[in-house]
This record gives C-alpha cells, structure tokens and sequence, in this order.
C-alpha cells in the first residue's frame, strides 16, 4: 500500500470507482454510474473497446441470441439491425455506447495487483505503472478473459499450426486443408461450419455429452421460447419442450456422435456454464459428412492424431475450440468472494456485490442478459454510498452556491463550505482575518473527511509528490 515503496508508479486516488475492464460489462456499469453522476475509472489492458469483440472473434461472428436479449442498460440497439447483430454492428454499438456516456477508459493499463488495504480502507489497484486507489472495486475482466489451453499430451509435437479460436479469424487461412478441431461448443461449431465455405474438412472432436439446439424454430428463436416458457413453466418442463423441439428440427443427434447430456440444456447452463450449441447450420454439414465427428484425443503426433479408438490420422492445422477462463485469481489478492476458478462464489442473481466495496458484473453465466443485471444494481448501490459521502448531486455544472457577482450566497462566517467538496477562502469582506478564519475551517474539514477515507496519516507513509488526485466531471 505504501506509494513509498512503489517508487517508478505515480499514485492516483480515484474520487469514484475503479472498474477493470472496458468491455460490454464495465462500459455498462460507467455508463449507469454516469447516469447517476457518479464518475468512474475504467482500466483496459488492450487500446481499445470490448478487445473480445474487436481482437479475439472470427469474422463471421454474430450474436446468437436475439439483440433484445444482449442490450446493454440505457440504450437500445439501432432498429434497422437485424434480429441477429453481426460482430461489426455490436462492436459499433458498444462504442456509441461509450460515445453516448461519454466514457473514455484509460487504455493500455493491465490490472497485475488489486487488494483491500484494511488501514486506509482503500483498494489499491496496480497497473504496469500506476497504483490507482478507491473506496470501490468492480471487477469488469469477464468470464472469457483467457483461452483454455488443453494439455493434451504431445500438443507440443505437432509441426504444423495450432490456433485457438481466439486467434482464428476465417478459414481462408486453411483452404483445402484437413483440420483437427478440438471442442464442441458454440465456437467449434462455427469455426468448422466457417472452414466449409473454404473447402477444407474439418474433424470435430467430441469426447463429451453436448446439447444442440436449433437457434430458430418456425421463425422464432428458440432461446426467445424458452425465455417466454420460463416465465408460466417450470425449468425441466422448458428443458424437455425444447428437446422436443431439438429433436423435431434436427432430429436424433446421438446418431451423429453428439450424446445429449442428462441435465437439460438450461438448467445445465444455469448450473455449470455450460452453453448449448445453437445451431446455424453445423449439424447439417454433419449430416452431409463435410463436417466429421471424431471421438477424443489420445495424443497428438508430429503429423496428426491418435483417436482413443485406435484411429489414427494425419491434419494439416489443429483448431483449439476449447473455451475459455476468468483470470481473476491471477491479479486480486487474499479474496474469498471469488472461487479458485475466478468465478464468485455466490450464484446468480447475488454475485454481483462483495463486501469492502467490492463489485463483479458480467459473471453470472448468462451473457448480457446477466451483466445488465448486475450493471443496474451496481450502478444503484454505489450512487447510494456516493450521495451519502457527496451530498445530492445535481446534473448541471453549474455552481449555485456562488452569486452571479461571484460571491458565496451564504454570508460570513458560512461561507467557507460549499457541497460536493467545494469551499472558499478570502470572500468574507474581512480581508485577512477573514481569509485566517476561512483557512482554518477548510484545513479542519478536509481533515476529517481525508482521515475516514486514509486512515490516520503519518508523516513516513505520505510521499505528497507522487500523489496525483484525479476528479472527474460529475456529467
Ligand atoms: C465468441 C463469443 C461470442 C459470444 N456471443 C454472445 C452473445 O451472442 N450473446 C451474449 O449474451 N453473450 C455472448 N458471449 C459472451 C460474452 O462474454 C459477452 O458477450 C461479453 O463480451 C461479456 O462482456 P464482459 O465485459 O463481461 O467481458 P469481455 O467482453 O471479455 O471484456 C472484459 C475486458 O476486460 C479486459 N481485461 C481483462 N483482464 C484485464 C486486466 N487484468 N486488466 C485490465 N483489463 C483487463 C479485457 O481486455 C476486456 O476488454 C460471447 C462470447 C464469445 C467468446
Ligand atoms: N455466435 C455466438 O454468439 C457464439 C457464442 N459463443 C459463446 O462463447 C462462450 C465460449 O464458447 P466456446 O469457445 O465454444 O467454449 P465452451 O467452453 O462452450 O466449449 C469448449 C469445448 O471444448 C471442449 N474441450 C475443452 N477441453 C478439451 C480437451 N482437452 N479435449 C477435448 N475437448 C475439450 C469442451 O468439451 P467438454 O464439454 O467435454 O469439456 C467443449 O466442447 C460460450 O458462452 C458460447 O456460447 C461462442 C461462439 C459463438
Ligand atoms: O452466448 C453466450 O455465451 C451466452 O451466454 C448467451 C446465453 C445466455 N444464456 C443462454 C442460454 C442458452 C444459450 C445461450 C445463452
């Protein structure tokens, strides 16, 4: 905690939140905060916007659930987008969005270090050169934040490339070629169903049980079904009227090799995270024999695969679709709140608050939908906290607590304090026994506040120099 011993970071105290991470989450959380007057800091480690979005999606990429489902708090999507967003059209959203709320996250900042320092009851937040610090945290890095990597063993032998979903853009890079896709979920599916278009053939491995669901059944979304169904019906009856309607569309899976699990498709999402495919046309392919379906891995060779069958193949480019993980144990320190995996403990829809002013949002395994949620109760609870440490906020810059002449309304010996943090010194009309009496009230009342947000100070643990004080505008 102590800014002395951080010698090449500045220190910056943060009057509003810190929130890590500007994509869809973090940007909601900000824009609701803004709403309300609240300002906020948003630290992103990459140069730009939803980086999953811009740097570490395929081309092709649209949402797969109806855009009323992905809005994000406040601002709805532009109604001559179609039911479906592409990539492009979300990622120009989201930066209106940012736009609209006039919120410019600092870039380039990788989050190494967040703790709660009990002395100052402060989070410090350390960055690759910066140590910002807040009364809140909000933790906005997502449920995607790394790919899964899998240890299969002899990965590291094959000669050919290795790519995981997240560094694939389109199959143009592997036209004509035999590709092993490793993994069965949303991108696996449409990363095989993308290398088609370039007539490569691609081999799925499915080692698991894997819902398939149609995303549109009859002109409706089947995701939309089940969200109007939950709201009479119980969760296994929707499960097993969208298994009906699975099989009705695309009929019996299993005989392709995708084994439906036990748990039905919501329910298991709700309770391990794990999506149902919804398909856009793979399971076709499938049919067709342009996609296969390969049983798991056994190990990786120089020139392909062994199969657990026995079977063994040569591939020119192995895909890893194999998902994705939170890396918040990597960066927030001794927190109980979260599980080893990164995940809160605490499930949907209580996850998103901590104790010590500490916020999740966006980890509720239910996309956009969840990280609205839990944007709005945030943005709710922060703003209460705010306006009993700030006053009433008013939306206007303008000052009222000064005539137009210029003068502070209240006359002397009140004129020294204003709302929001503001005070004066000098006007009294008393010349310098005025200003002495003005300067002692202000030193006495920062004081007071300044130790209930630090701590009490010593002279050791204070290097002035390094402390910048970032206040923002309250718009
Ligand atoms: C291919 C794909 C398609 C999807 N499609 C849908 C869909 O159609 N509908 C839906 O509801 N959901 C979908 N999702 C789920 C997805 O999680 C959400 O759409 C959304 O991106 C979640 O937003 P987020 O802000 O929580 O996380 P992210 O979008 O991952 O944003 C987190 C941000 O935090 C930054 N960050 C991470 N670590 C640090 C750090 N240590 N310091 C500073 N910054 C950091 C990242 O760079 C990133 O910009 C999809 C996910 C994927 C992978
Ligand atoms: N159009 C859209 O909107 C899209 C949305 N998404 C979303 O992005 C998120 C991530 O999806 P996705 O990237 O597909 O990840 P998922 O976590 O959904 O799927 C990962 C897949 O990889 C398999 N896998 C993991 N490790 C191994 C291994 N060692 N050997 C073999 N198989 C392995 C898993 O199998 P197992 O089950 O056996 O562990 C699973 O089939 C999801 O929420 C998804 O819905 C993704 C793509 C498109
Ligand atoms: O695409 C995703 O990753 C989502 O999380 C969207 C989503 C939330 N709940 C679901 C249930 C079934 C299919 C997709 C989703």
């Amino acid at each position: 905690m102590s800014s002395c011993l951080e010698e090449k970071h500045s220190r910056i105290f943060v009057t509003g939140p810190i929130i890590v991470g500007a994509g869809p989450s973090g940007l909601s959380v900000a824009a609701c905060l803004s709403n309300r007057g609240v300002p906020s800091v948003i630290l992103e480690r990459t140069d730009c916007l939803a980086s999953l979005w811009q740097k570490r999606t395929y081309d092709r990429l649209k949402l797969h659930i109806p855009k009323h489902f992905c809005e994000l708090p406040l601002m709805k999507f532009p109604r001559n987008f179609p039911r479906y967003p592409s990539k492009q059209q979300f990622i120009s959203y989201v930066e209106s969005y940012a736009a609209r709320f006039n919120i410019k996250p600092v870039f380039n900042q990788t989050v190494e270090k967040a703790e709660f320092d009990v002395a100052s009851g402060l989070w410090t937040v350390k960055t690759q050169d910066v140590v910002y610090s807040s009364t809140w945290l909000v933790v906005a890095t997502g449920e995607n934040a790394e790919p899964v990597i899998p240890d299969i063993p002899g990965l590291e032998k094959f000669t050919g490339p290795v790519v995981h979903t997240s560094a694939y853009k389109s199959g143009s890079e592997f036209a004509n070629q035999k590709v092993l896709v490793v993994g069965c979920g949303n991108s696996g599916m449409e990363v095989c169903l993308d290398l088609c278009r370039y007539n490569a053939l691609p081999h799925m491995v499915v080692r698991n049980s894997v819902h398939v669901l149609p995303r549109d059944f009859f002109g409706l979304s089947s995701f939309g079904i089940a969200m109007t169904l939950l709201k009479w019906f119980p969760l296994k009856l929707v499960d097993n009227l969208l298994l009906l309607l699975a099989i009705f569309s695309l009929g019996n899976t299993d005989r392709l090799g995708l084994r439906r699990p036990k748990t039905g498709p919501i329910e298991l999402k709700n309770v391990t995270g794990k999506t149902p495919v919804l398909d856009v046309g793979a399971i076709s392919l499938i049919q067709s024999g342009q996609i296969r379906v390969t049983q798991a891995v056994k190990e990786i060779t120089k020139k392909g695969a062994k199969f657990v069958n026995g079977q063994e193949m040569e591939f020119d480019s192995i895909i890893l679709a194999t998902g994705y993980k939170s890396n918040v144990p990597y960066w927030l320190k001794d927190n109980s709140f979260f599980t080893k995996e990164g995940m809160p403990k605490t499930p949907f829809p209580n996850g998103w608050k901590g104790e010590n002013g500490l916020y999740t949002v966006g980890f509720t395994r239910r996309g956009l939908l969840g990280t609205a949620f839990d944007a709005v109760k945030i943005a709710e609870d922060i703003t209460d906290q705010w306006m009993k440490m700030n006053g009433p906020l008013s939306s206007s810059n303008d000052n009222s607590f000064f005539t137009k002449e210029g003068m502070p309304k209240t006359p002397f010996p009140n004129g020294w304090k204003g709302e929001n943090g503001l005070y004066t010194v000098g006007f009294t009309r008393r010349g310098l026994l005025g200003t002495a009496f003005d300067a002692v009230k202000i030193a006495e009342d920062i004081t007071d506040q300044w130790m209930k947000m630090n701590g009490p100070l010593s002279s050791s643990n204070v290097c002035s120099s390094h402390i910048i004080h970032f206040h923002f505008n309250k718009s």
